[in-house]
């Protein structure tokens, strides 16, 4: 449907949504549930990973196999809520660097505020992967993005679990290169900006506030 749009429809992913949908899983299930759908993702998201042949000795014989072709990668999670993806991705791409963006959307203005950075020192060379459970509006993934290519950075997927139309145009406006991974486009935003049907504020319920 969308160009450079990627829904990830596994069932062990679309079923984990589900349950995270649901309002009346606590966020010790939440968390366990982002943890893992995140990390099914990421079997996905690095698909198109180089690959260079190498030479093994077996207890039988030299096997020409192949591993990854020395890509240097980093996961740029938007905090708060991006955080309950990075153990899941790391469990697959331990080698990757982390580097954090703290945004928050303003509740009125629904306007992006930057209040925290730190990034690895070689971005520019690194292929990253920016991951936030929610991409509503948009404004906080373009936000994280344009900051990121401020600092040099030049190959950038975002990750996102549940994304609306909204978010999706708005992200291929300003960053028409930048893929996009969902595991399911909802059908739009509330007067309050948040996905409808969605999962509610994924931040307060990986970390049990409000
Ligand atoms: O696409 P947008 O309209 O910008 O909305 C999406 C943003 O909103 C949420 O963060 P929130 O502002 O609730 O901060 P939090 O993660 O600290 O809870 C979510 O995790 C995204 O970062
Ligand atoms: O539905 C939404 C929209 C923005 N942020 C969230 O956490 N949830
Ligand atoms: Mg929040």
């Amino acid at each position: 449907m969308y160009k450079n749009v990627f829904v990830i429809d596994h069932p062990l992913i679309q079923h984990k949504i589900s349950l995270i949908r649901d309002e009346n899983t606590g966020s010790k299930e939440f968390r366990e549930l982002v943890e893992e759908i995140a990390m099914l993702m990421a079997y996905e998201v690095t698909r198109d990973l180089p690959l260079e042949e190498i030479e093994v000795k077996t207890p039988v014989a030299v096997a020409k196999t192949k591993v990854i072709a020395g890509k240097k990668l980093g996961i740029i999670p938007i905090l708060r809520a991006g955080l309950g993806m990075v153990d899941g991705m790391l469990k697959l791409i331990p080698a990757a660097k982390v580097g954090h963006i703290g945004i928050y959307r303003d509740p009125e203005t629904l306007k992006p505020v930057e209040y925290y950075c730190k990034l690895p020192s070689d971005i520019a060379e690194r292929d990253l992967i920016v991951v936030d459970p929610m991409l509503a509006t948009g404004g906080s993934a373009c936000a994280a993005i344009h900051f990121l290519k401020e600092r040099g950075a030049q190959n950038i997927k975002l990750v996102n679990l549940i994304a609306a139309p909204e978010g999706i145009e708005a992200v291929h406006r300003d960053h028409p290169e930048v893929p996009i991974y969902v595991a399911s486009i909802d059908q739009g935003l509330n007067e309050h900006g948040y996905i409808v049907p969605g999962l509610g504020d994924a931040g307060d319920r990986l970390f049990g506030t409000k």
